[in-house]
């Protein structure tokens, strides 16, 4: 049995997302196996933002259950619950495919933010942090600990105290999953990570995104069109088309599922033969 249904960090059952008449999402159910790197793909439209959107908050689904199940033991279900407890509870962070940093904020202003949570309960809701109580100033040396932990880790810590907005596009996708790693997640959602990068920078990706599921017990999920970076480094990769689940697999199972090649190829099924031979594949 596959790691993803031994042992599911998070479980979409039956989800469906309609917009209006338009059913993005329809009786999706797929597992993410803890630990493991899991790519969501598929062409333009098929879906996998708004999988995200569901999982994260941002969208209610229609129907279905989102569950995520922590480390801990505990269980939540993610589609009852407003984005701020995603994120703060059950553990879930995520990048968008547009960035979206503070641009004005230097790069450890925007990995501060983050701990945003943290930082207020040590801080008794402001009190604390205005009078420099011990136990607010502890939380907040800890906070910056954390934030160049992450800089560093991600190769920005030389650029920490300059603004977000001067940074190169790669280094702000890199700075996105630093912030989003400083929340301490047991689920990173990345919206196409390697979109706009070069070959040198989508490596540098894939080593970043090993280490951080193998030091730091966080299993990833990712929507990516980059087939190097799906194939390189997945372990289990999940194919939508039209909302639904075509294929679901290794890699390897779903690089030579022919439904898959042909949603691809936007060819019939039984036309997946000639065409592939035509393209020479
Ligand atoms: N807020 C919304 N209101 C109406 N329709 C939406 C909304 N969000 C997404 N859709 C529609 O739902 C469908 C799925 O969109 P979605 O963005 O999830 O696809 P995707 O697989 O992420 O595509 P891409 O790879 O282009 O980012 C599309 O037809 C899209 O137009």
């Amino acid at each position: 049995m596959s790691n993803w249904d031994n042992n599911p960090v998070l479980a979409i059952e039956h989800l469906t997302m309609r917009f209006g008449g338009l059913v993005a999402v329809g009786d999706l159910s797929f597992n993410v196996g803890r630990g493991d790197i899991t790519a969501l793909i598929g062409p333009n439209g098929a879906g996998k933002t708004t999988v995200f959107n569901c999982a994260t908050g941002f969208y209610k689904p229609t129907e279905g259950r989102i569950v995520m199940n922590r480390a801990n033991g505990e269980h939540y279900l993610l589609e009852r619950m407003p984005d701020f407890q995603i994120s703060a509870k059950a553990k879930v962070a995520r990048t968008f495919q547009n960035i979206r940093l503070f641009g004005g904020m230097t790069l450890l202003e925007n990995l501060m933010v983050a701990q945003h949570n943290p930082l207020m309960l040590a801080s008794n809701f402001t009190i604390g942090g205005v009078f420099g109580l011990s136990g607010f100033k502890s939380a907040e040396r800890k906070a910056v600990d954390k934030a160049r932990y992450w800089l560093d880790k991600t190769g920005l810590l030389d650029r920490a105290d300059g603004p977000a907005a001067d940074l190169p596009y790669g280094d702000q996708r890199r700075l996105e999953i630093a912030r989003a790693m400083c929340s301490g997640p047991e689920l990173l959602c990345l919206d196409e990570p390697a979109a706009g990068l070069n070959p040198k920078e989508s490596a540098e990706l894939n080593t970043l995104l090993n280490a951080i599921r193998d030091e730091h017990a966080t299993s990833i999920l990712l929507i990516e069109h980059d087939m190097s970076v799906v194939m390189e480094i997945s372990d289990h990769v999940v194919v939508l088309d039209y909302g639904e689940k075509i294929s679901d697999g290794t890699p390897e199972q779903v690089k030579n599922d022919p439904k898959v090649i042909a949603a691809y190829l936007g060819v019939p099924d039984d036309e997946v033969d000639d065409v592939e031979e035509e393209v020479g594949l």
